[in-house]
């Protein structure tokens, strides 16, 4: 019995009642008379297909009973498939319900074998329905902002930042370079109170030391050279909604005095200005540096830290989440072949052995990046291990010295910046050269950081 699916009947009609209770032997048929009852019922037996009369107690002759029972059934439970009673020539009324959410609608008096065809379908359609909601919850395992992930760890991470989003508290986002710190930072401001105001994100490390200052306070016009017109800076751009600072550990000591004073009055003064603007934002930052080393060392205040992470949260790195890469590959292929219109149907499974024992230094970009080279590259509907640069064999003849060389420069610069999580100074001391020279390189290679 207990296996039984349960059918509810809301008829009032002890007549029919009966009728209905013995039709459906497949069925655990759960009867109710008025509204009341029914909805003890659904909460009780979570039915999936209710048949409806619409003219309950007190109002048999009319339906308001009947499409107050419906509103609130599917309210209680969206996924119910309704089946309503239509009374001889009441077909507006039939046609009100299925507009209101009913799935179907039958005519009294009752046809016990086309009811129960209904019925039937009624239970296929949802039970397809349902399937497809799991396979889409499996398929996708998004999470806040469009986080794919299956990892325990990172949707403990997730779940943190839901938490905290709706307050004011200031967050710090620690993890390596291309973990999905600005997509979680993007999350965090979609899930908070601010979400319809802007999201304003600056890289720290990209902006070189000089304009940084300018790019967070804006400049009024004529405070220096060049400065031709009065500019807002990102502080004030992000007004009312959030304003997160990626690789806050590259500020420099000068001015993460100036945030620090922003941060405890909340009002800017622009470069030139003499007006104190006040500015509500909300504070999310990022760093892959070690800041403790670098409080320890003088490098960071400590101060501001106390100030930008109220409450820190560790992103774990690619490797570190078991059955993510191969889940964001597929996520990331799905995204590119319908991008790009190629039709790739999935990996070979060498390509998969090679995704999943990779180490990604780079993280979840350097995943997109090679899965993105990947579905460009591929030749037939699936991609291989050497399509994602993954294979062994390098042993291919480039065409001339200048594309070996700049595939070697390419190379060293990639690596470089791996190494150092991406910071600008590290990675052009790394590799013996200047900040402007790497500048003009990562230009040249159209390499983003
Ligand atoms: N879990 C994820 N699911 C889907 N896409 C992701 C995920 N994590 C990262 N991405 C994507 O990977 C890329 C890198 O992520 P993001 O820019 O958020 O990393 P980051 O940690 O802020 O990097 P950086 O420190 O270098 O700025 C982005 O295109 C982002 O959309």
């Amino acid at each position: 019995m207990s296996d039984q699916r349960t059918l509810l009947v809301v008829e009032d009609d002890e007549g029919l009642q009966r009728q209905l209770k013995w039709a459906y032997e497949d069925y655990e048929v759960v009867i109710a008379s008025d509204r009341k009852k029914a909805m003890d019922a659904v909460r009780l037996h979570e039915p999936d297909v209710v048949t409806l009369d619409l003219g309950l107690p007190p109002d048999p002759d009319g339906t308001s009973e009947g499409f107050a029972a419906l509103e609130e059934i599917l309210a209680a439970k969206p996924d119910t498939k309704v089946i309503v009673a239509s009374g001889h020539g009441a077909r507006e009324s039939a046609l009100r319900a299925i507009a209101g959410g009913a799935y179907d609608f039958y005519q009294k008096p009752v046809d016990i074998d086309q009811l129960g065809l209904i019925v039937a379908r009624a239970f296929q359609l949802h039970d397809l329905e349902e399937e497809n909601r799991r396979l889409a919850r499996r398929e996708a395992n998004t999470e806040l902002g469009g986080i794919v992930t299956a990892s325990e760890t990172m949707q403990k991470v997730c779940r943190m930042i839901e938490r905290v989003a709706d307050t004011d508290v200031s967050v710090m986002l620690l993890g390596a370079s291309g973990t999905g710190k600005e997509l979680l930072a993007k999350g965090l401001h979609e899930s908070s109170g601010r979400a319809d105001a802007p999201f304003v994100a600056i890289n720290c490390a990209a902006i070189p030391e000089n304009l940084l200052e300018s790019e967070l306070f804006g400049y009024e016009k004529g405070a220096f050279t060049g400065a031709a017109k009065t500019t807002e800076g990102k502080i004030e751009m992000a007004q009312g909604g959030t304003l997160f600072l990626d690789e806050v550990g590259d500020i420099p000591l000068p001015l993460q005095v100036k945030l620090l004073r922003f941060l405890q009055e909340r009002v800017i003064e622009r470069i030139g200005g003499r007006r104190q603007i006040p500015v509500d934002v909300r504070i999310v930052c990022a760093t892959h540096q070690d800041l403790e080393t670098m409080i320890a060392d003088g490098s960071f205040r400590e101060d501001l830290w106390y100030r930008v992470a109220e409450v820190v949260v560790r992103i774990p790195a690619l490797a570190e989440r078991p059955g993510d890469p191969v889940l964001l590959a597929h996520h990331f292929m799905r995204k590119f072949s319908s991008e790009m219109n190629r039709k790739l149907k999935g990996f070979e499974p060498g390509a998969l052995s090679a995704i999943e024992t990779w180490s990604w230094p780079g993280n979840v970009r350097e995943l997109e990046n090679r899965v993105k080279r990947s579905v460009i590259m591929a030749d037939g509907n699936f991609i291989g291990a050497q399509d994602l640069d993954l294979s062994e064999d390098h042993n291919e003849m480039p065409l001339n010295l200048r594309q070996a060389r700049e595939a070697a420069d390419r190379q060293a610069i990639e690596v470089a910046l791996a190494r150092t999580d991406k910071n600008i100074t590290s990675t052009a001391k790394l590799l013996g050269i200047s900040r402007p020279t790497l500048y003009d390189l990562l230009k040249q290679y159209e390499i983003e950081v």
